[in-house]
């Protein structure tokens, strides 16, 4: 009996052996594939708990809020939802936000607590009663700055629309501050919020095991899920096809400032010059562009938006790096069939194109990059634990140091690391380039055929002591150098609403307070008021202009115009505020604060409209100088000071362009 037992032992044995292992490949093999849409029977097994579409919504004017919004559409795919990033410009509304939908929305605040142009008329549908939105299920991110006044107004407001109109919210709001710790306060926001839907959305959920979403999902390709999400969504097959022509290239789906590049159109410059007496504080260039030769027509103070280009040296440099050349012409493939996916750049196009164009790689470190890049090179362990540590709490010294200090880029981090990508790779992993706004400096009705704008040239200096010149800052000066060559140049842009219109009571008298390159919409004013005074000397308001800078010989922009407005009685008066010419240091507020009775007064009789256009800070303190003055002048409680702000922000009598 006992011979038996030990004969019978290793077959028992053997067959355990055999059993286990079966059974731990056919799981493992379930764990690596949970999601694989498969058809007839298996398709019951595949049926997922995650497995709802997810729509990710963004407000966004200069590309961060669709940024974050394409990375929650990545991170979301990884945790097993169908998630699609959506510009909020391309969506039917009542058919996408109803019950048994889930959106989630990242919302920028732009101008003076508006919503960004895409999301404008989302906002103004929220505004009116929606019954279609009752059950449908919510998640906000703001993105505001808390320099300005209303710090996240849209992000807010998106947020409490949605619920007042019986939306249900499916994961806490929360809000990120520009002006600091924007990216960690989305990541700090995020840290729950797969693990929480799963929970939330239980009853979705449910129903999705009947599998009747997975049927969606076969039926219906645009949700197609796609796991890529350290290497590329697409490919690069090098093509023999003519280079494609941005203008006819506007039909496909495009990143969301791929399709704002494409709208744009080319402007040719007639010239840039300096508009400073000395350079010792910095450069501003006069640039003025001819708009008449393309048929364009602008409006004074309109905003123009500049779209860059990457220098050709660099461009050269990375190409190199990346082992291609520039000629080669390519034709972007996605590798997943999905209708709703956008691409990076129209194709076919040259490596030159791709790179001069839509691949932002002097761009601003982000801790999303880390993480991507720390994927890449998963082969080197040290490299991978040192990004994976620079985006964790104790690493946040040094990447600070990285961003605010060195100011690395990610050409400059995968460089000194050599990393190793393909171009897809790049591309994906750096941002599209954004446009660069400014105001304009020029009224359409005296010279419609030119545009001009100021721009003050951003100029970092590195701890070695070296200068580092802004992506757009950079692209001028290459701009001027091929206009003294004799080059004819032609630069990209768009032109946008701005808050800054004349009154069209033509007895209100105007202020305008607008230090530094704050000064641009003013020069369009006055050069309005100057034909108008020519066809009505009779006067019937005044135009009072503050305007400070730091020495009226080095930084006194627009100098001889507008001392010609001041002599030609254009500008009724005009007060400057030279900051550094004296000991005492004096700005456009000080000025102000000393016309306190008469500003009083005008304030009480609605008498005038106040513009302030300049930096954040500037306009905080003017805002803030006018609540004193009517506490001061009229005994205004604080509370009655900040209500009459609201009401003459309301009435237009009071408005701001900052930033
Ligand atoms: C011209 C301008 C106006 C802005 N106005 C506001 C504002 O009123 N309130 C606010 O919280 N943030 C404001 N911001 C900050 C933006 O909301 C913030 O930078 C955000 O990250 C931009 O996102 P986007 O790149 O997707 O447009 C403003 C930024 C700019 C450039």
């Amino acid at each position: 009996m006992e011979f038996q037992y030990i004969l019978l032992a290793p077959v028992v044995l053997l067959v355990g052996i055999i059993i286990y292992f079966l059974k731990s490949k056919s799981e493992s093999k379930q764990n690596q594939q949970p999601q694989q849409v498969i058809s007839g029977e298996e398709k019951k097994i595949q049926c997922q708990d995650q497995l709802i579409p997810i729509s990710i919504y963004f407000g966004s004017q200069q590309g961060t809020a669709a940024r974050f919004a394409k990375q929650l559409s990545e991170e979301g795919k990884e945790h097993g939802f169908i998630t699609t990033e959506i510009d909020l410009n391309e969506v039917e509304f009542e058919n996408e936000m109803k019950k048994g939908k889930v959106g989630i929305f990242c919302m920028a605040t732009h101008g003076e607590g508006d919503p960004t142009d895409n999301a404008k008329k989302f906002i103004s549908w929220l505004q009116e009663p929606q019954p279609s939105l009752v059950g449908f299920q919510f998640a906000v991110f703001g993105l505001g700055n808390r320099q300005y006044e209303h710090y996240n107004k849209i992000g807010k407001l998106t947020n409490n629309l949605l619920e007042g109109q019986k939306g249900v919210r499916c994961y806490q709001y929360g809000e990120g501050d520009a002006n600091s710790t924007l990216e960690d306060d989305f990541i700090d926001w995020k840290k729950d919020l797969w693990n929480e839907l799963k929970i939330s959305l239980k009853d979705l959920i449910d129903q999705a095991k009947n599998c009747q979403v997975q049927q969606e999902v076969q039926e219906n390709p645009e949700s197609t899920n796609d796991n890529t999400n350290t290497g590329s969504t697409f490919k690069l097959v090098v093509s023999n096809s003519e280079e494609i022509n941005f203008d006819q290239a506007l039909q496909g789906q495009y990143d969301f400032q791929t399709k704002q590049f494409l709208k744009a159109k080319y402007c040719q410059v007639v010239s840039i010059s300096q508009l400073r007496q000395n350079q010792k504080d910095g450069s501003t260039l006069q640039i003025i562009f001819d708009t008449g030769r393309e048929g364009i027509e602008y409006k004074t103070a309109m905003n123009l938006g500049v779209y860059p280009e990457n220098d050709d040296q660099q461009i050269l440099e990375i190409a190199n790096y990346l082992g291609e050349n520039l000629d080669t012409v390519y034709s972007l493939e996605l590798l997943q069939q999905n209708n709703r996916a956008k691409v990076p750049f129209p194709s076919p196009l040259s490596v030159r194109k791709i790179l001069k164009h839509f691949v932002d790689f002097n761009g601003q470190l982000m801790k999303n990059t880390l993480t991507k890049l720390s994927k890449i090179s998963s082969n080197d362990e040290k490299l991978k634990n040192q990004l994976i540590q620079l985006t964790t709490e104790e690493g946040k010294a040094g990447f600070q140091n990285l961003v605010d200090n060195m100011k690395t880029t990610i050409y400059q981090l995968i460089k000194e690391n050599n990393i190793k990508l393909n171009l897809a790779q790049f591309i994906e992993l750096c941002p599209r380039i954004s446009p660069r706004l400014f105001t304009i400096a020029s009224s359409n009705l005296k010279n419609p055929q030119h545009v001009e704008i100021a721009d003050s040239l951003l100029i970092d200096t590195l701890p070695n002591g070296t200068e580092k010149l802004g992506l757009c800052s950079q692209y001028f000066i290459n701009v001027q150098k091929k206009l003294l060559e004799g080059e004819c140049v032609r630069v990209r842009v768009d032109f946008r609403e701005s808050s800054f219109k004349l009154p069209d009571d033509p007895n209100k008298s105007i202020i305008m307070v607008g230090p530094g390159t704050g000064i641009a919409p003013f020069i369009g004013f006055l050069q309005e008021r100057e034909i108008f005074l020519q066809s009505q000397p009779q006067r019937q308001n005044e135009y009072i202009l503050y305007f400070g800078c730091k020495h009226q010989d080095g930084d006194f922009i627009y100098k001889d115009q507008l001392r010609e407005f001041e002599r030609s009685k254009t500008i009724d008066r005009f007060y400057t505020a030279f900051s550094r010419d004296q000991e005492q240091k004096c700005y456009v507020q000080d000025l102000l604060k000393r016309n306190s009775e008469e500003l009083y007064n005008q304030i009480l009789n609605d008498k005038v409209v106040i513009y302030i256009c300049g930096s954040t800070s500037m306009g905080n303190s003017v805002q803030n100088l006018i609540k004193e003055i009517l506490s001061t002048n009229g005994n205004w409680t604080e509370h009655e000071a900040e209500e009459k702000i609201q009401s003459m922000e309301k009435q237009k009598l009071l408005i701001k362009e900052l930033w």
